[in-house]
């Protein structure tokens, strides 16, 4: 087979710093061995978060001298507008600053004390948005997905019995909708099959309840059916991303993932009450139902960024890259979430680091020894992003202790892939001689992004 490369080639460059290890180690001390609250400039190749560091084309830079700053009826708005129309197949569109700007929108509009919004496995600021406003995070992704080493195609499937159950438990008057993630980021960035989100959504329609998808990550769930699903082998990613919506009444968006931007974001659905309500709201915390949050310039990237994301060459080079990491650790043999994700390797720590318990933070201990090691930036998943249970204040407990190794898109080139490899192999070799963590500062809500640690 012959070998392909990136469908792009590189006009400008960011020249990388790369500390000695002496000075990250001072770097990773003064964070407080968190490296969310590391310095860009002491980290070497940053694997932290795909979101808002993907690379802009010199199209999407070029519209940005086009930006119509207008305060109401900004030209570039109708771009975005048309854009999202297209490529989702929704009707009504809201701008917002970044996904999580939808996601209050939509819990505040949606959700209300007493609620249950069953997902198909939690996402740390959407389940904070549903809780804020009163609901219950009930997770009904099957049971796989809690499971690092069972290889199944479509890991963040709703697991529909689990959903029926929820239903004749507490009734569908009491579930606002359902939040069903393409693809499920906590999971290891699993994909959802067109039949599952086809059956949760008929199931849903029988009981009147709306769909609402996490879209984030949309473009690359899209891929893994054409990849993956019979009968859609030969489909532009464009025809399935607007099947896949068709089975949604609805959804929020994080441009800053698969749209390719670095701010950025919407809500979206296909009800008009709700679409009118909604632009009375985006008022409140985003801005003009016409620019909600990004300023002109901000809009005409976007609107090119959702046209880029749908291009088959560029979604193919992304998920092939992030499989060509994921393949050479699990050739030496890392614990990883299987199969590989679609943004991001996640580390098994919990297996990597065996030797400590999950009071001692395995994935912070291992995201800073990888720091420490080779400069690499990678995010805690695990028992501090899980944050603590609002009912009983006890630390939830996930199954996953993972570390993310997060693949922005048209950024880094496979020898960086390399390098990150060489490091996590060498650890794993090392990896008894790597300490646990205690935390000495822990933040009240999303306690992931200040907690400050020291070696236990
Ligand atoms: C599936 C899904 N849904 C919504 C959002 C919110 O979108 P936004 O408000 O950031 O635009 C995100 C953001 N995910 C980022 C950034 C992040 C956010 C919270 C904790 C850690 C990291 C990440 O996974 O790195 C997401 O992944």
């Amino acid at each position: 087979k012959r070998r392909t490369a990136e469908p792009y080639k590189i006009k400008a460059v960011e020249p990388l710093n790369i500390l000695t290890r002496e000075e990250r180690q001072k770097a990773l001390e003064k964070s407080g061995y968190n490296t969310f609250l590391l310095d860009s400039e002491d980290v070497y190749i940053d694997l932290l978060t795909d979101s808002g560091t993907n690379a802009m084309s010199d199209q999407q830079w070029g519209a940005l001298m086009v930006g119509d700053e207008a305060y109401a009826g900004s030209k570039s708005w109708y771009k975005l507008e048309k854009a999202v129309r297209e490529v989702y197949g929704y009707k009504y569109v809201l701008p917002t600053h970044q996904g999580r700007g939808a996601e209050n929108l939509l819990s505040q509009l949606k959700v209300k004390e007493g609620d249950y919004v069953p997902g198909n496995m939690y996402f740390t600021t959407t389940r904070a948005h549903q809780e804020l406003n009163g609901g219950t995070f009930v997770d009904v992704v099957i049971d796989e997905a809690h499971d690092p080493d069972v290889e199944v195609d479509f890991k963040g499937n709703v697991d529909l019995n689990k959903l029926k159950t929820l239903i004749a438990e507490v009734g569908a008057e009491s579930i606002p909708y359902v939040c069903v993630a393409v693809t499920v980021n906590m999971a290891g960035g699993q994909p959802v099959s067109m039949d599952n989100l086809r059956e949760t959504y008929d199931l849903c329609q029988k009981h009147g309840i709306d769909v609402m998808y996490d879209a984030t990550r949309c473009v690359e769930n899209a891929y893994f059916i054409k990849e993956r699903e019979q009968g859609y082998q030969n489909m532009p990613i464009k025809d399935i991303l607007l099947e896949m919506f068709s089975y949604s009444d609805g959804c929020t968006m994080s441009g800053k993932k698969d749209a390719l931007v670095n701010i950025g974001g919407f809500l979206a659905m296909n009800d008009e009450e709700l679409y009118t309500r909604s632009r009375e709201l985006v008022v409140v915390y985003e801005g003009m139902p016409s620019y909600g949050g990004m300023a002109g310039r901000d809009m005409e990237a976007m609107a090119k960024g959702i046209y880029e994301s749908i291009d088959d060459h560029y979604i193919e080079h992304r998920i092939q890259q992030v499989r060509y990491l994921g393949e050479q650790l699990m050739d030496a043999g890392i614990p990883m979430v299987r199969p590989v994700g679609g943004h991001a390797v996640y580390l098994d720590a919990k297996a990597f680091l065996d030797h400590l318990d999950r009071e001692q933070y395995p994935a912070q201990a291992l995201a800073a020894a990888l720091y420490l090691d080779s400069g690499v930036r990678a995010m805690e998943r695990g028992i501090v992003s899980a944050g603590r249970n609002k009912e009983t204040g006890e630390n939830n407990i996930p199954k996953l202790e993972m570390v993310r190794l997060t693949i922005p898109r048209r950024v880094y080139t496979n020898n960086h892939m390399d390098v990150v490899a060489d490091s996590v192999i060498e650890l794993y070799r090392k990896r008894h001689q790597i300490k646990g963590l205690k935390m000495d500062y822990e933040p009240p809500t999303l306690r992931f992004f200040n907690a400050r640690f020291s070696p236990k």
